[in-house]
C-alpha cells in the first residue's frame, strides 16, 4: 500500500484524496482547520468542499500535524493555494521530505518571491528536480466528486516517477498520462488562471462568446511567446495539460477564476469579489508574478497586462476592455 501525504483542505486536496484512497492508497490528509479535522473523522465528510464525498477512514487519516502526517509517506502532494504554501511548507523541517517524492497538484506561484512551487520545495528541502512532479490537466475537483471522466497529466523530468504516480490516480473514470515538461506545464497552469479571469472580466461586462473566442485563441499566443523566452523547448501547446486547462477553465460554471473575474467585470472590488468567492482564485496572484517577471522578459502580453491593470492599478475594466480589444487579432 502506497503511503501519501496530502496537504491542503480545499477542494482539490478533497478530490485527490478521494481517487488515490479508492485506488487503495494510505492517505494521511493535513488540514488546517481543527474543526474540520474533527468533521471528517466523526462523519467521514470534508464539511465545506466537496461535502458529498464520503472517505474511509481505514484509509484516510486527517489531522492537523503536518510533521507527523509527512513523516512516514512515500509521497508528498502539495494542495494549498501557492499563496499559503510556504507558510504552512515553513512548518516542517528543511529534511523533511528527505528520500520522498513531492507532487504539486498547486496552478500558481509563490506571490512573495514570483517562484514555481517546484522550485521553492527544491530549493528548502534541498531535493534533486528528478524526485519532483506536478499534476496538470483540465479537470475540476468538482467533476471528480461526481465521477465524470477525467485527464490528468503528471509532468516530472523523471517520466518514470510521473508514470508511478499516474499508476496511483487511474480508475474508472481517470486517465492519466506523464510527461517530462515540468517547467512548461506548470507555468502554463499558472497561465491559463490569469486568462480565465480575463475571460470572467469580459464576460461580466457583458462581452459575448463571439469576443471570448478571440481572446482564448490570443491566450494561446501570449502563452506560446511567454514559454519559449522563458524555456524554449519544444512543447506541444494544442496537449491537454495546456490547451485542454486553459479551455476548461475559461470556459467552466466551475470555474473560480472565471467567476472571480466576472464578478470583477459586474463592479465588484477585488476584496468583495474574495470575501463572497470562499474559494481562491489564483489567476488574481499569478497576474501580478507573471507580469513582475515579464519586466525582465518583455514579451508582448497584453492579456495579462489588462487584467495587471485593472486588478492592480484600479483601472476600471471597462476602460481596460476597451484598450485591449484594439490589440487581439
Ligand atoms: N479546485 C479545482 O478544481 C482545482 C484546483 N487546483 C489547484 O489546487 C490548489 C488548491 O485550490 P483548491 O483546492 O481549489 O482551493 P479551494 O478554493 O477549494 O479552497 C481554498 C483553500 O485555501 C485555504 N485557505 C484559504 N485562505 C487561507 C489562508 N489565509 N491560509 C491558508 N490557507 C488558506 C482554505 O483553507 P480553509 O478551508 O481552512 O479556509 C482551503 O483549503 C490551487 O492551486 C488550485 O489552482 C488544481 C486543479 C483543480
Ligand atoms: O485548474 C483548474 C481546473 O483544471 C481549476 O481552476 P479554476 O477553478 O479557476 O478553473
Amino acid at each position: 500500500m502506497e503511503k501519501i501525504a496530502m496537504l491542503g483542505g480545499g477542494s482539490w486536496a478533497t478530490a485527490l484524496t478521494k481517487i488515490l484512497s479508492e485506488n487503495g492508497a494510505r492517505v494521511s490528509w493535513w488540514l488546517r482547520s481543527k474543526d474540520d479535522v474533527q468533521h471528517l473523522r466523526t462523519t467521514r465528510h470534508n464539511p465545506r468542499y466537496l461535502s458529498s464525498v464520503a472517505f474511509d477512514l481505514t484509509r484516510v487519516f486527517p489531522s492537523t500535524d503536518i510533521a507527523e502526517v509527512v513523516k512516514d509517506a512515500d509521497w508528498v502532494v502539495l494542495a494549498v493555494p501557492a499563496a499559503f504554501v510556504k507558510e504552512a511548507l515553513d512548518k516542517l523541517e528543511r529534511d523533511a521530505l528527505k528520500g520522498k517524492r513531492v507532487i504539486s497538484a498547486i496552478k500558481g506561484m509563490l506571490p512573495s518571491r514570483n517562484e514555481l512551487v517546484t522550485d521553492y520545495v527544491v530549493e528548502r528541502f534541498r531535493l534533486k528536480d528528478e524526485c519532483l512532479g506536478v499534476v496538470a490537466g483540465p479537470c475540476h475537483a468538482e467533476e471528480v466528486a461526481l465521477e465524470k471522466q477525467s485527464y490528468l497529466t503528471i509532468g516530472s523530468p523523471d517520466v518514470a516517477l510521473a508514470e508511478q504516480f499516474c499508476q496511483l490516480l487511474r480508475n474508472r473514470y481517470v486517465r492519466a498520462h506523464a510527461a517530462a515538461d515540468l517547467d512548461g506545464i506548470e507555468y502554463c497552469a499558472v497561465m491559463k488562471n490569469i486568462i480565465a479571469l480575463t475571460c470572467g472580466i469580459a464576460h461580466g461586462l457583458g462581452y459575448g462568446d463571439n469576443f471570448q473566442a478571440v481572446l482564448v485563441s490570443n491566450a494561446v499566443q501570449e502563452i506560446r511567446r511567454f514559454l519559449h523566452a522563458l524555456s524554449p523547448e519544444p512543447r506541444d501547446l494544442s496537449a491537454s495539460a495546456y490547451l485542454g486547462d486553459l479551455l476548461v477553465t475559461s470556459y467552466s460554471q466551475f470555474s473560480r477564476n472565471r467567476t472571480f473575474g466576472s464578478m470583477v467585470g459586474r463592479g465588484y472590488s477585488v476584496k468583495s469579489a474574495q470575501l463572497e468567492m470562499n474559494m481562491i482564485a489564483e489567476g488574481y496572484y499569478a497576474v501580478k508574478s507573471i507580469y513582475e517577471l515579464n519586466k525582465q522578459l518583455k514579451v508582448s502580453m497584453p492579456i495579462t497586462s489588462a487584467a495587471y491593470h485593472v486588478l492592480y492599478e484600479k483601472i476600471a475594466p471597462a476602460v481596460e476592455l476597451e484598450i485591449l480589444k484594439e490589440k487581439l487579432r
